[in-house]
């Protein structure tokens, strides 16, 4: 069985990969996604400054998955950017994550790595729904819009955009609708966490993150269904778009379930932070093991061909 895939030009040994914010902070994590078996890897979701993030704890395994509200803590764009400048492009293809504060922050990196001229591929995420006052981007549809046509004006590569979860049909369309007006967005990563969430301890009655009163993404096995939703719908709707499928991968089979509802890559956050980067060897031999058993040789046999009934 092959794993191999191409995407935006690039080879890639397998279609697995970190979601951005989960083991890709610093340059030890960074290291260990470039040593891991994943076929590529993304930084941390970056701002124009460093920043510390919402006070602890912030993170918090539950019995189904996770709950965040890390606040955005990076490094600075400064950091990420000399980190994918020296990026042996040779052993695996990366990507960058970009999520200034403000559209005027979001131009001033897009200009800078556009001026690096580096080959790391851009992810705009535009879906974090942990900064405290910033409403995320893409549940603003005008907001959004004016983002992508600015930094559309500025970037001169084709790029991506990290979604969140949409739950109505006519938030697909007018999502999509928008996406497809910008040629230059190549590629759409769906899911984000599903926003402000709460997760209670019963024991101390109490919520289990500091920030926002408990409040925070949720991911893992919650999520799953709304994110095969969320990659088929834009794969339905964006036919000159890639999507990356984000969202319950913990096993081979979701990823083989992500790649059949349309994904070209699949991303793993939860069960990443939970196992560390040992799990990208373990998902390539199940998925491989499935597709086997299925009869299934390369990606491209059952890559966007879910049926329906
Ligand atoms: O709180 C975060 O840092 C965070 N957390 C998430 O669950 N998704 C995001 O895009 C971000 I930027």
């Amino acid at each position: 069985t092959d794993l191999s895939t191409r995407f935006l030009d690039c080879a890639f040994a397998n279609p697995l990969m970190n979601a951005s914010g989960v083991w890709c902070y610093d340059q030890t994590e960074l290291d260990a996604l470039n040593l891991s078996a994943a076929g590529a890897y993304v930084t941390k979701s970056c701002t124009l400054e460093p920043r510390a993030g919402n006070p602890e704890p912030r993170y918090k395994a539950t019995p189904l998955g996770s709950i965040n509200s890390m606040g955005l803590p990076n490094l600075g764009y400064r950091f990420y950017l000399d980190y994918v400048a020296k990026h042996d492009y040779a052993r695996k293809p990366l990507f960058m994550s970009v999520a200034g504060l403000s559209l005027e922050d979001n131009l001033a990196m897009v200009r800078e790595i556009k001026a690096a001229n580096v080959p790391a591929i851009m992810e705009l995420n535009l879906s974090c729904p942990n900064v405290p006052g910033k409403p995320q981007i893409a549940y603003d549809f005008d907001a959004m819009d004016a983002m992508l046509a600015a930094v559309c004006r500025e970037y001169d590569k084709p790029f991506g955009v990290k979604m969140p979860p949409y739950f109505d049909i006519a938030h697909f369309d007018a999502a999509a609708e928008i996406l497809n007006r910008y040629p230059q967005v190549a590629f759409v990563t769906c899911i984000n966490s599903i926003g402000n969430a709460l997760a209670i301890d019963t024991e101390t009655e109490t919520v289990l993150i500091k920030p926002k009163d408990g409040f925070g993404g949720i991911g893992g096995d919650y999520v799953l269904p709304t994110a095969l939703a969320n990659v088929n719908a834009f794969f339905r709707r964006c036919p000159d778009k890639k999507v990356i499928g984000c969202g319950g991968v913990k096993t081979g089979e979701q990823v083989f379930q992500h790649l059949l509802a349309g994904a070209s890559l699949v991303q793993v956050g939860t069960a990443l932070q939970e196992e560390g980067p040992a799990i990208f060897a373990r998902l390539a031999d199940e998925l491989a093991a499935l597709m086997a058993k299925k009869g299934y040789k390369t990606l491209g046999d059952f890559q966007g061909k879910l049926k329906t009934l």
